[in-house]
């Protein structure tokens, strides 16, 4: 287990500190009870004098008093260190996720990952801190006290060593029960925060289907089954550990009726009586304590694996050569093919975005056009052939530098709850003022800005959701602007904006094509956003179906031509 705990933080002189200090802390009680041997042996005899005990009780008051200090100084010096490891881990965590396939991320995944970051770490940081020193307390008094008994009386001595392995082995299997109940009752209880996201993320359509109370059962039904593993996993852990009570207690026994044979054969002092009974006592005692102590190493040991299981996880392969873009950022799609589970959903589709393009994918529900995006951002890696941006296949790509190179406006932005000025900064956080009023400008935020009381203070509130859709996907396309990104992925709101915004999300969009340098891939819905294409790319079931300019696919009256058509006569029917 320690190995283990080594092994999970990357910058290992906090737990060395930590551990150092309570290794310490328990030799030294070790000590105390060592020079106690002596002092007695001296305070028994028939005349005593100081100077025959006062090199012991010197070495007796350095130890106590040095025990004392460390006992004090071990309260901040563990808080800091706890801090410390969760936040080390927790940042280990963090970017371990942010490489990881977005496939990943389902529901299950995300209460995991929620339950790891929050309970799983904070009881590892803290449970280091509060059970690592009676832990090793645990283990090393008895074993130093059963050097010191050796030399008082091997017997007694041989006893102690029968009963440590023997009550320890009887503790793994208790340990190894409680572990394993651990697990089930973890597992239910991710079970129930997986439910309660879903329960969250379902309201509006409950509530709009009129079954806001129906959609509980299926949580109450988790809560349910958690209560009932609670239960199972005490009655089964209880015979191991009446077993183990029990093999002490024996023990315990059997060390006292010895102890009171050898006293009344005379083969034994009054002070080595007193003194074995003394050990004896000091040795079960902390023996004793490791079932309280077992039930949170356990616990402790399970939130290990369970962040180990998520760093384990393999990130989307990254090339160890890191190699750099050129400042090419065409986008060139040779013969991919991707299946999110067996399905192709991608098939056999070869494109080129030339550099500084802008094109427009559409097709219907489900053709595939998130699910390219995906591709080019390197959310997923394609099952065959291979994505090249400015030439160079994006597995070989240097991925922080892609990322930065790319900037993704999603139909359903995320905002962080905080201000709109923060939301833009995450793109550049040394962006300059003038730099953010360019990019506000430039994705049409003026306006909005000017309206809201507090500007560029305004809070967006949780996922951004006191702004509207067309909004929020403003603030994403400055983020774009801010960014300087070069290749721009844009999913457009597919539902009826009101024609404000609209007209500001087209202008923001005209005003981040009219670069040159930068490759704009849309997925479109609306003609105006269309025509802001130079090039037009249909889908069709995971295939590409048409592909021209605007004017030569309308000449072809294929699937745009209808397209196009179908928006006309929609307008008509709004104007008449
Ligand atoms: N995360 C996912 N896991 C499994 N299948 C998925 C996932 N995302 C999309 N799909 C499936 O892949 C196919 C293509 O979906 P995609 O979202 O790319 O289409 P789309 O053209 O963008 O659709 P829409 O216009 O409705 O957003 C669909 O059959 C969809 O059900």
């Amino acid at each position: 287990m320690i190995r283990k705990l080594y092994r999970l933080f990357p910058d290992k002189s906090v737990l060395l500190k930590l551990t150092l200090l309570h290794v310490i802390l328990a030799l030294l009680q070790g000590v105390l009870l060592g020079v106690l041997v002596p002092i007695l042996n001296y305070l028994l005899k028939e005349s005593v004098a100081f100077h025959d005990i006062e090199f012991w009780l010197i070495i007796g008051a350095v130890a106590f008093v040095s025990y004392l200090t460390l006992t004090v100084i071990a309260t901040p010096v563990g808080f800091g260190a706890s801090m410390k490891l969760a936040t080390q881990l927790r940042n280990n965590v963090m970017s371990h996720v942010t490489q990881l396939p977005l496939g990943w991320f389902t529901s299950d995944n995300k209460a995991r990952l929620a339950r790891t970051l929050t309970a799983d770490i904070g009881l590892i940081a803290q449970l280091v801190v509060t059970i690592g020193a009676p832990a090793i307390v645990a283990i090393l008094v008895p074993a130093s006290i059963i050097l010191v008994t050796f030399l008082v009386n091997w017997q007694i001595g041989l006893l102690f060593l029968f009963i440590m392995p023997l009550a320890l082995f009887v503790l793994r299997w208790g340990a190894r029960i409680a572990a394993e109940e651990e697990i089930k009752l973890e597992r239910a209880a991710t079970e129930i925060a997986g439910k309660a996201i879903e329960l969250g993320q379902a309201q509006t359509v409950l509530r709009a289907a009129g079954k806001a109370v129906e959609g509980t059962k299926s949580l109450q039904q988790t809560l349910a089954e958690h209560r009932t593993v609670y239960r199972k996993g005490l009655q089964r852990a209880k015979i191991p550990f009446l077993s183990f009570i029990g093999a002490i207690t024996v023990g315990f026994i059997a060390v006292i009726l010895l102890i009171t044979q050898f006293f009344i054969d005379r083969s034994f002092t009054v002070s080595q009586t007193i003194i074995l009974f003394i050990l004896a006592v000091r040795f079960l005692e902390p023996l004793a304590y490791l079932t309280e102590l077992i039930g949170a190493l356990q616990a402790m040991d399970n939130g290990m694996n369970r962040v180990k299981d998520i760093l384990q996880t393999p990130t989307l392969p990254i090339n160890p050569r890191h190699t750099k873009n050129s400042g090419d950022t065409s986008v060139r799609l040779n013969n991919i093919t991707f299946a999110y589970d067996r399905e192709p959903v991608i098939k056999n589709v070869s494109l080129l975005f030339p550099h500084g393009s802008t094109t427009a994918l559409i097709g219907a529900s489900g053709s595939g056009k998130t699910t390219l995006i995906r591709l080019i951002a390197r959310f997923y890696d394609v099952d065959q052939g291979n994505i090249q941006i400015g030439k160079v296949d994006i597995r070989e790509l240097d991925y922080n530098t892609m990322i930065d190179d790319i900037a993704i406006i999603f139909q359903d932005v995320y905002l962080f709850d905080t201000s709109i000025r923060e939301n833009l900064l995450i793109a550049k956080p040394d962006a300059t003022e003038a730099e953010l009023k360019e990019a506000a400008s430039s994705a049409q935020l003026d306006e909005m800005l000017e309206r809201l009381p507090k500007g560029w203070d305004t809070k967006v509130g949780e996922g951004g959701l006191q702004l509207s859709g067309g909004e929020r996907q403003r603030v994403s396309i400055a983020r774009a602007f801010l960014k300087k990104a070069r290749i721009v992925l844009i999913d457009e709101a597919a539902s009826a904006l009101d024609p404000e915004n609209e007209q500001a999300i087209s202008n923001a969009i005209a005003n981040i094509s009219s670069d040159q340098n930068r490759t704009i891939i849309i997925i479109a819905h609306r003609p105006a956003t269309i025509q802001a294409a130079n090039h037009i790319v249909v889908l069709e079931n995971g295939s590409v179906i048409e592909q021209g300019s605007p004017h030569d696919l309308l000449l072809q009256n294929g699937y745009y031509a209808k397209f196009r058509q179908q928006h006309k006569q929609r307008r008509e029917w709004k104007v008449e």
